[in-house]
């Protein structure tokens, strides 16, 4: 018998893969734990930032050793972008979705089934998850012990589009019921995920909670500004709303160049900020004013806008001069802003921008939470404005209410109706929250968010937090002065909403808010 020891291999660690294939320095706070997690084969849930580095959690895993990860994605642009980028670093990458040609198709299935494939992660919509063929193509690979994990980008998804639009997403409790012994692990990743629809996630997916390895990093994000601005009711043109903002663009202009000099600010690439409005033909109109001003250069984007079209103004904004420069050979401007419906933003990677302004009151609390974290994303100094007024506010609730209503009056299946109703009641409490945080000025934004967002529960749950948060502990503010109620009070805050909403109206708007 040969009694000589045998030494265990050394794998090689996740800096190693994080250094050589990734070409990154370091791990950001809680990414190295989570990576740990998924590669250790827990089922994973994170609820993470928008700027956190959520795909290299399930990325990294995915290139260490062999055996194939499946990715799902909601959209073919998010999809094509990071295939696109992981390509470019050598990683065998695959993706089958409806653009891709059937020879490629029959290529990718033949490396899948191989028995060792060469594919490290493949990228698919729920919808192909659905089918009888791809769903016994996984069986197959699983069998062969090769189907490492499942990675679930956007898993809001789940919740928001699986009970109307995209039933598809309903069906990915399939995994957890169809591929056992061993069961493959899942990895969820969310940037927004309020209680119920992380509630949803979980139990769609069959994740077994006393099992699963939860992470999560605040909603408020420490680095962003959070401030609402009140509007006057009935400001017919819009005017003064222009004004205010234009007001506030030239007040950092001035504090940048106080900061390091009127002349080299001047040569400072412009600051770039994101304005949400919620219509296609106020994009426009606003770009078209904001641009009358020679400091600004603003650019409409929309679903309307042709495909061709809405690349180029990304890959210019993206860019590292990122407006075009006057033709005149003038200073070019000092701010770059995209003026843009919700269709701007999902999977556009541009961590330099200062600014997000939400035009009106966005329509939902994850909504907001969401476009607001663009800002700052490169962890610097950032600002998120809301311009609110009463009759803006009860505008957009009527109409969901009343949506909610015609869906209770519609006929059809039971259980259809049923799940529509469930989605149009969420998005109604989610306009409440948007209502209770502009509303509200007596508490920290930062804390508001957090407690909106849930993460109070996320910790009860024994969720993971960067070290950062964790040493404030449960129930403390992220906020060092960085929103408008930690600088200026309750009673200023309460001075400015006093100037634009009449005192009767205030007494109601308090009432059951704060
Ligand atoms: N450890 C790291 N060091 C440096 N850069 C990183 C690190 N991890 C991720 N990144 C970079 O951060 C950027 C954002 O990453 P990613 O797109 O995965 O974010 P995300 O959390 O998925 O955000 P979103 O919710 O907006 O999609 C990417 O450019 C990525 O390469």
């Amino acid at each position: 018998m040969d009694n000589r020891r045998v030494l265990p291999q050394r794998k090689p660690d996740l800096e190693f893969y994080l250094h050589r294939v990734f070409r990154k320095k370091s791990f950001r706070p809680l990414q190295r734990e989570v990576i740990s997690a998924v590669a250790e084969g827990h089922d994973v849930f994170l609820q993470a930032s928008t700027s956190f580095g959520k795909s290299l959690c399930f990325q990294l895993p995915a290139v260490m050793g062999t055996g194939l990860t499946i990715v799902i994605c909601p959209l073919l642009a998010l999809m094509m972008d990071q295939v696109n980028a992981l390509q470019a670093i050598g990683v065998a990458v695959s993706t089958i979705n409806s653009n891709t040609p059937l020879a490629e198709r029959r290529l990718i299935l033949d490396d899948m089934l191989s028995g060792h494939p060469r594919t490290r992660l493949l990228y698919v919509t729920p919808e192909l998850c659905q089918t009888d063929s791809f769903r016994r193509n996984l069986q197959v690979v699983h069998k062969q012990q090769q189907l490492n994990r499942i990675a679930i980008d956007e898993a809001h998804c789940i919740s928001e589009w699986g009970h109307d639009f995209r039933p598809a997403y309903q069906e990915l409790g399939w995994f957890k019921n169809n591929l056992t012994n061993p069961a493959v692990p899942i990895t969820a990743l969310t940037a927004t995920a309020t209680p119920r629809v992380r509630s949803d996630i979980i139990s769609m997916l069959g994740l077994d909670t006393t099992k699963l390895r939860l992470f999560n990093t605040p909603s408020a994000r420490p680095n962003i500004h959070y401030e609402v601005r009140y509007l006057e009711d009935y400001s017919d043109d819009g005017d003064s709303q222009i004004h205010n903002l234009l007001k506030w663009l030239k007040a950092i202009q001035t504090r940048r160049a106080a900061r390091i000099g009127a002349e080299a600010a001047a040569k400072l690439p412009p600051v770039s900020g994101i304005i949400y409005v919620g219509l296609r033909a106020m994009a426009e109109q606003l770009a078209v004013e904001l641009s009358r001003e020679s400091s600004v250069s603003a650019v409409a984007y929309h679903a309307g806008l042709a495909p061709q079209e809405r690349t180029r103004i990304q890959t210019l904004w993206t860019s590292s001069q990122p407006c075009e420069q006057p033709k005149d050979g003038s200073a070019s401007p000092a701010f770059s802003i995209i003026v843009a419906t919700n269709a701007f933003g999902m999977g556009i990677d541009n961590p330099h921008v200062r600014f997000v302004v939400h035009w009106t009151p966005p329509r939902s609390f994850e909504g907001f939470v969401q476009e607001s974290g663009r800002a700052g994303r490169d962890g610097r100094a950032a600002a998120s404005l809301v311009y609110y007024n009463t009759q803006e506010r009860d505008r957009i609730h009527d109409r969901l209410s009343r949506d909610a209503e015609n869906v209770k009056n519609r006929g059809g299946p039971r259980q259809h109706v049923d799940s529509l109703l469930k989605n149009q009641t969420a998005r109604l409490e989610s306009f409440q929250k948007v209502i209770r945080y502009c509303d509200s000025i007596s508490k920290c934004r930062h804390d508001m968010i957090k407690d909106l967002f849930g993460d109070f529960e996320l910790e009860e749950m024994g969720s993971q937090q960067p070290p950062s948060s964790q040493a404030m502990g449960i129930g403390s503010s992220p906020c060092d002065f960085a929103c408008d109620f930690c600088k200026e009070g309750r009673g200023g805050l309460a001075k400015r909403k006093r100037k634009m909403v009449p005192d009767y109206r205030m007494e109601v708007m308090y009432e059951g808010h704060d």
